[in-house]
């Protein structure tokens, strides 16, 4: 089953007399549970991409249908992206004054009826993406880069998303906090059956089931040393 079909997308931006053609007849599939990487220079158009595909802006031809829904019919689209999507980028979100575990409880009185459940969910995901028993309690200033992500990434996955977007999410960390992230990552998408998509610039991702490469408006395969045009 395919959990994205983009078909024959174009994409520009007009500004004045200047038009930037970011995507030219290009298509896209992706079947649950993969883990796709997509590679670009700088401004290629990885991030519009992925706001396609998220709903947040649409192409100018083509048409786009994300876990079975043609975007272009949804009508809540913020509804419909929190339930089902997660989206990242390299920016972690968390605040100064939060522990990371109220991170994951937020807007959650202590006193509802099902926090202990949803605390216990909280543990368990923050245990999945590496945090440690000592480390919940602690404020986000006493923590690393990957383990801020780590965070963030628990918190989106609290909402039970089927599709991660994650936008150059490690090109703030060296190769050792990158592995581990990823590694983080494969674990929990086998586990959940959750499909994601990963940018970054000209870079590898051994995790990937499939590279792509994005180059002139057009997505390519990238398999080992050869690399072919999808679309
Ligand atoms: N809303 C917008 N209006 C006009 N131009 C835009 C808009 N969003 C992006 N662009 C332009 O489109 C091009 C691609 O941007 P995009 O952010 O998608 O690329 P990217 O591959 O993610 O780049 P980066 O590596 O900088 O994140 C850039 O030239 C950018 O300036």
């Amino acid at each position: 089953m395919y959990v994205i079909t983009a078909n024959n997308i174009s994409k520009k931006y007009i500004s004045g007399n200047d038009k930037n053609v970011l995507f030219d007849d290009m298509s896209l599939h992706v079947h649950e549970g993969e883990i796709v990487f997509i590679s670009g220079d700088y401004g290629s158009g990885k991030t519009t991409l992925l706001k396609m595909i998220a709903a947040m802006t649409p192409p100018n031809h083509g048409k786009i249908k994300v876990l079975g829904k043609d975007l272009l019919t949804i009508q809540k689209r913020s509804d419909w992206r929190l339930k089902h999507i997660g989206f990242l980028t390299k920016e972690d979100s968390l605040i100064p004054y939060l522990t990371v575990k109220q991170h994951l409880l937020m807007g959650l009185e202590d006193t509802a009826s099902d926090f202990e459940l949803f605390s216990e969910d909280a543990k368990y995901i923050l245990t999945m993406v590496g945090i440690s028993e000592d480390q919940l309690n602690q404020f986000p200033e006493s923590l690393t880069k990957v383990d801020r992500l780590k965070i963030t990434l628990a918190r989106v996955l609290m909402g039970n998303p089927r599709l991660l977007l994650l936008d150059e999410l490690t090109s703030e960390l060296n190769e050792e906090q990158r592995f581990e992230l990823y590694r983080t990552i494969v674990e929990f998408s086998r586990l959940q059956n959750i499909t994601i998509i990963l940018t970054g610039e000209n870079e590898s991702c051994d995790i990937a089931d499939r590279m792509l490469k994005l180059e002139n408006g057009k997505l390519m395969e990238v398999n080992d040393n050869t690399k072919f045009i999808l679309h």
